[in-house]
């Protein structure tokens, strides 16, 4: 039996409201989970459901002018309204990021060698000598080969998979316990991506982090993560064990997602055009009240309340929300 791990991550109520041209809009709206150390969990969604808002939260990382309300506990700690200097303690020490982009996270203008050295000086305090060696074996772990003769080279001199592994040497660099991967296959070749996912968990299980995999894509997401979270609308729609979210299909949004998935059919993508979910994710600023997908949802009220009535538990933590208030029931 699992034994029963403390929660290293807390997210409560969290809420991030955005100034646009049509004044405030809460982009993420009322989000709950909660990460044990140790644990894989995925956040999948369309484009615009809110993930990378929720996990730039997380980081610190939001733009100038978001407004974030309610609970980020990391290891108890309250994340909410911490200040700059705080923050900056925090990141890349005890939580770390890798972005869809690596040259988002790479400076073009600084050899590697350094940029994966810095934060060991600046965050574990080790001399140079020290980090030039520790950024050497970082780099062999991920799969720079000749790691030593290389630390003088630019991010332009790598591939795109190269690079990739290098902004995940940077973000183990000081042994974080949370590791928040936002797409970080998505712009790789595809032969690629595979072998990157697999350095991810390798080193998640080595090192006994947590990770929070986020992923439009469901794929990615069924063979990595333990829990998943669907977002929509700026909020959880379903989560549970992944086996379970995926085989029970709870929330009609999930099973849109699910039945738009590529599949393979005696070795080529079935289907001469993929499905897909009609319509398209609601303006932040006319959100409908209730269930976000209920403009969308091909169920009937009548079918809604009668399979879902909200919020339904489903079993091993796993639960669905379908609440069409939207409608006025
Ligand atoms: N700086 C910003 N100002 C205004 N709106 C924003 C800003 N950043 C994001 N949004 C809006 O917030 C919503 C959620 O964005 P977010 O990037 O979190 O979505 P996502 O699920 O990560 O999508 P994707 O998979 O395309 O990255 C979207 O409607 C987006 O247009």
């Amino acid at each position: 039996m699992d034994k029963v791990q403390a929660a290293l991550l807390e997210v409560r109520d969290l809420r991030i409201a955005l100034s646009t041209r049509r004044g405030s809009v809460e982009a993420v709206r009322g989000m709950d989970f909660t990460l044990a150390r140790g644990e894989t969990l995925g956040l999948i969604g369309e484009s615009g459901s809110g993930k990378s808002l929720t996990a730039l939260a997380l980081m610190g990382l939001l733009p100038d002018g978001a407004q974030v309300t309610g609970s980020i506990r990391l290891d108890g700690q309250e994340l909410v309204g911490l200040a700059d200097a705080q923050w900056c303690r925090l990141r890349g020490n005890r939580m770390a990021m890798v972005f869809q982009e690596p040259m988002t996270a790479l400076n073009p203008v600084h050899p590697i060698g350094r940029q994966v050295a810095e934060p060991l000086r600046l965050h574990r305090g080790l001399s140079a000598r020290q980090a030039r060696a520790e950024a050497i074996a970082l780099l062999e772990r991920v799969g720079i080969q000749r790691a030593a003769e290389r630390l003088g080279a630019y991010p332009h001199q790598f591939s795109g998979g190269q690079r990739q592994r290098i902004t995940i040497a940077m973000a183990l660099a000081c042994g974080p316990d949370l590791l928040i991967a936002d797409e970080p296959t998505t712009a790789l070749d595809v032969t690629l991506q595979q072998q990157v996912l697999e350095l991810i968990q390798a080193l998640v299980a080595e090192r006994g982090m947590a990770l929070l995999l986020i992923s439009h894509d469901l794929a990615v997401i069924a063979g990595a993560v333990q829990r998943t979270l669907v977002m929509y609308g700026g909020t959880v729609v379903e989560q549970g064990p992944t086996r379970a979210v995926f085989s029970r299909l709870a929330h009609p949004y999930t099973q849109g997602l699910f039945a738009a998935r590529p599949q393979l059919g005696a070795g080529r993508v079935s289907g001469l055009r993929l499905p897909t979910i009609a319509g398209t994710v609601p303006e932040l600023a006319d959100l409908p009240p209730g269930c976000p997908f209920a403009g969308r949802c091909p169920r009937t009220i009548a079918q809604c309340n009668a399979a879902l009535p909200p919020p339904v538990a489903l079993g091993e933590g796993h639960t669905a929300r379908c609440i069409r208030l939207g409608d006025n029931v």
